[in-house]
């Protein structure tokens, strides 16, 4: 039985469940407890101090974050010169699986968004962007959703080596405008206005919701990358928002996907707009 031993603990490797470019993460069975959990292992050899760097910054927000319920658990990990080891709660299945597999029912959309907010949320209290969330980054743990990484290390692929890899790793289908533009101030060329750079993960997150509501995002069908790109950052490239028979919900998404950051809602507006706080 292949095993991992972690900090003197023993772990059975059960399956793969992802793989990134220097990572992978494994679903083990802790021997003692014979509980379950998610092991995120990164190869540390052919890494520059720079990715060392950054998962070293991931797991410092991530235990900063550890008393927020959004956020994945981290129970245990371990870093040496050649790796790094994570135990984690084990999720069923992430975001982007799930949306793959089936429709979200109209009435369980709320449900999520409102978890997705939430979570969101709780990475911008600590002063964290993300800048590149995706339904990949969202894990469903006994039915309710939580944030699985902050976009501060390197990404992690579904293990699909036999089917063709739908991954949604370094897609660009969720990028707001202003990031392509590079006027966030993430490059350091403008202002480092938190309130203004919150409002990418805005847009991000109206990419996630249109396409739990419609089957695809904005500007799925530009498959071409540089036309994708102009289309996200053109105000005359209209979206359109077909009739779903819930005008709060179409409007909610509609205003997160307004090119202008200054008009788009925050997450606590978000919070606040009437689908969310008027139904229970
Ligand atoms: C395709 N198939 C995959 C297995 C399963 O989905 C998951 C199960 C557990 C998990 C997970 N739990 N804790 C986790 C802690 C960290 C990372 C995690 O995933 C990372 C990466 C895995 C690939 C998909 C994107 C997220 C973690 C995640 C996906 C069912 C669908």
């Amino acid at each position: 039985k292949d095993q991992i031993h972690i900090k003197g603990v023993t772990y059975t490797i059960i399956k793969v469940i992802g793989k990134g470019g220097s990572s992978k993460v494994y679903q083990v069975l802790h021997e003692d407890s014979k509980k379950i959990f998610a092991v995120k292992y990164v190869d540390l050899e052919c890494s520059d101090h720079q990715i060392v760097q950054s998962y070293k910054n991931e797991i410092t927000v991530l235990r900063r974050l550890q008393n927020k319920e959004p956020i994945i658990k981290l129970y245990d990990f371990e870093i040496t010169p050649s790796h790094i080891y994570l135990v984690m709660e084990c999720g069923s299945i992430d975001l982007a699986s799930f949306l793959r597999k089936k429709r979200v029912v109209k009435d369980d959309i709320l449900f999520y968004w409102r978890q997705m907010l939430t979570a969101v949320q709780c990475i911008h209290d600590e002063g964290i962007i993300h800048r590149d969330l995706k339904p990949a980054n969202f894990l469903f743990v006994e039915g309710s959703l939580k944030l699985i990484d902050f976009g501060i290390a390197n990404a992690i692929q579904s293990d699909k080596t036999s089917v063709t890899r739908e991954s949604q790793v370094g897609t660009l289908n969720y990028m707001s405008p202003e990031t392509i533009q590079g006027s966030d101030g993430s490059q350091g060329n403008g202002s480092s206005n938190m309130k203004i750079n919150c409002k990418s993960d805005v847009w991000s997150l109206g990419c996630i919701l249109y396409y739990i509501i419609y089957g695809k995002t904005p500007f799925q069908s530009i498959t071409n990358t540089m036309m994708k790109l102009q289309a996200i950052c053109n105000k005359d490239y209209q979206i359109h928002f077909p009739d779903v028979g819930d005008p709060l919900l179409t409007d909610v998404v509609k205003s997160c996907l307004v090119r202008d950051v200054r008009k788009r809602p925050s997450i606590k507006d978000l919070l606040s707009h009437p689908y969310v706080s008027s139904r229970n």
